[in-house]
């Protein structure tokens, strides 16, 4: 059973005092196979089965409880048969928590060339070498089966942004008989579970439907699709102004691909659970680091002679052990210790920001200004 269980219902009061602004907020736990995910939780992004140049060991020093792992890119190297075949991913990454993988569509759609979409799926071929492949509800719910994910994440076609009413409501309708195939073709064992993906683009009617489509399937939690496509941040609130309510209360809510922090902040306000996101992997990959004071791009010549860390009270190894002078050094020399230590410190940083909410809706305290 993968439940959000509630705080106890006196703390519960305690959140009600909040600010009414914040009164969508919620701070929860849930019970999967793999272990406790406490929410709100931000996923770091583990593409090919690992978050990119850290350690799985190092991933869960900076305290996340779940990672995610791409369908599309597994499904393609090493093979999700193989995958089975060596164990599941958990073992094939050394990562005993909780694993979410998304269901191919996004990726498909992304990176895959000359695709087709069909009733019965999306066929395509590999952006590697070209072979054809096909992704559908059924398929897409095995190979997440076979990697052994906690959370399978149904089989969605992400609709694009913009699109007309009509462009969205075909797409949302196609995604809610896609579902259904998925919800079947789900192997339910206790503490895994499966999310459902509601659509409907920036159109309340339609993402009325797709929630009640949806919530027929009885899923073990419910994912927000297609935002963070462009939309913006000012039109993704404004569907999260009502999407999150219209998925049920007691089951977690998943707001995919978001997202930076005051993103974040702004997403958990209005009742969002669970976040994925590349940004802190990415860029800090790409040389930005985000600290209290803002985000560092560290190749900034400014920093070539400093000799402070980018946190003096941050306990990652980057802040600990290094100085920015050391860190612009090693990103402009594309070494790749660079690339270990600003994504190390990124991690770190969403994780903390991810604990002070968790923390301040506890308390009951307006959590507005943390970034
Ligand atoms: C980075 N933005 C983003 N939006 C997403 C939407 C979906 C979806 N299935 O609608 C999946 C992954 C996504 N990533
Ligand atoms: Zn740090």
């Amino acid at each position: 059973e993968v439940s959000i269980t509630k705080f106890p219902a006196d703390e519960r009061k305690i959140i009600a005092k909040a600010h009414d602004k914040y009164k969508k907020a919620r701070a929860g736990i849930i019970n999967t196979r793999h272990g406790q995910i406490h929410t709100p939780a931000f996923m770091p992004v583990g593409t090919k089965g690992t978050v990119k140049a850290m350690l799985p060991e190092s991933v869960q020093t900076t305290g996340a409880d779940i990672i995610l792992g791409n369908t599309y890119h597994l499904m393609l190297q090493p093979g999700a048969k193989r995958v089975f075949k060596l164990g599941g991913l958990h073992k094939f990454m050394n990562w005993s928590k909780p694993l979410l993988t998304d269901s191919g569509g996004f990726q498909v759609m992304s990176l895959s060339k000359l695709r087709k979409i069909t009733e019965e799926g999306v066929i395509f071929n590999s952006h590697i070498d070209g072979s054809k492949f096909m992704l559908s509800p059924e398929s897409s719910t095995e190979i997440q089966y076979l990697l052994g994910s906690t959370i399978t994440m149904a089989f969605d076609e992400c609709t694009p942004y913009p699109s007309t009413y009509e462009q969205a409501k075909s797409s949302m309708e196609l995604t809610s008989r896609w579902a259904k195939r998925s919800r079947k073709a789900f192997y339910s064992r206790d503490g895994y579970g499966q999310f459902g993906i509601i659509q409907g683009s920036i159109y309340n009617d339609l993402r009325l439907k797709s929630a009640l489509d949806l919530i027929e399937l009885d899923f073990e939690g419910y994912a927000i699709g297609g935002l963070a496509v462009g939309e913006g941040q000012e039109l993704m609130f404004k569907v999260l102004d009502y999407a999150p309510d219209l998925l049920p209360i007691n089951k977690p809510r998943y707001l995919m691909g978001v997202g930076k922090p005051a993103d974040i902040i702004g997403a958990v306000q209005r009742g969002i659970d669970m976040f994925d996101c590349v940004i802190p992997t990415r860029s800090g990959r790409n040389g930005q680091a985000f600290t209290k004071y803002g985000v560092v791009n560290i190749r900034n010549s400014k920093y070539k002679e400093d000799n402070t860390p980018l946190e003096e009270d941050c306990l990652c190894p980057a802040c600990k052990n290094y100085t920015k002078a050391y860190l612009h050094y090693l990103v402009k020399v594309k070494e790749i210790l660079g690339a270990m230590l600003m994504t190390w410190h990124n991690l770190m940083y969403f994780q903390k920001l991810m604990l002070r909410i968790r923390e301040y809706i506890a308390q009951g305290k307006d959590f507005d200004f943390i970034s």
